[in-house]
């Protein structure tokens, strides 16, 4: 099947069931301008991480790797009038587009965008005492997935919703010989998280508008 036929019947979903709105076009349109990779979830994987928030009843939201705050405006939409999301951004550029976007879609008083090394930022959140979240969203440095998806076990609580981003690597997370740092890094994240004894999870394959991919779901145990 075509790459042309994915992307009509992601075009057909997302019309109806996750239309764009001003802020949403917005934050993409300023992402393009500011020259930010186009790498941000489609629109109807942003509606998914919406509902997952939605269902998780989630009011704390940390996030891994903002780029312009796309998947953030779809997650922090889901949160109560006194929830609160802190996403995780290495370069300075990203968060300040990013900060744009989520004064534009009225969510800086939500989001706090915090820049910095993930792994040092998660240090930082852990000694401030910060958490526990609801729901984790891991979008960033793909070599760092197995210490992101431990920093999400510690700041959890039983129930706690764990998703990662672009697992497949193009189907090369199932190739045993691969060299490539991201899909070793992925490989060992899926094992720990299969391992894990407080997690139970699942992974999904995907095609669409993003080309070939699929995310990883786990639920922190009791
Ligand atoms: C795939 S993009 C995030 C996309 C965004 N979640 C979305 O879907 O709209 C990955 C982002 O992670 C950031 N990043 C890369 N390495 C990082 C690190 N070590 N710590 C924090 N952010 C990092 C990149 O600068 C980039 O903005
Ligand atoms: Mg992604």
């Amino acid at each position: 099947m075509s790459n042309d036929r994915w992307n009509a019947v992601d075009t057909y979903f997302t019309d109806h069931l996750a239309p764009a709105d001003e802020a949403l076009t917005a934050a993409l349109e300023a992402s393009d301008a500011a020259g930010l990779p186009q790498i941000a979830v489609a629109a109807n994987q942003g509606k998914l991480l919406h509902l997952l928030a939605l269902v998780q009843g989630a009011r704390r939201i940390l996030e891994i790797g903002t780029l312009g705050a796309y998947s953030t405006i779809w997650l922090a939409r889901a949160l109560p009038s006194d929830g609160q999301l802190v996403s995780l951004e290495y370069n300075p550029a990203h968060a300040e587009v990013a900060r744009a976007n989520l004064a534009r879609a009225g969510l800086d008083k939500l989001v706090e965008v915090r820049v910095g090394a993930a792994l040092d930022s998660l240090g930082a959140l852990e000694a401030e005492g910060a958490g526990p979240f609801d729901l984790f969203f891991i979008d960033a440095d793909k070599v760092n997935n197995p210490n992101y998806v431990e920093w999400a076990v510690k700041l959890s609580r039983p129930g706690s919703l764990i998703i990662v981003d672009n697992v497949v690597r193009e189907g090369a997370v199932a190739d045993t010989a691969s060299e490539d740092p991201a899909v070793v890094a992925t490989r060992r994240m899926v094992e720990l998280v299969g391992e894990h004894p407080r997690l139970t999870a699942t992974a999904v394959q995907t095609v669409g508008v993003r080309g070939y991919d699929g995310f990883l779901l786990a639920r922190v145990q009791g």
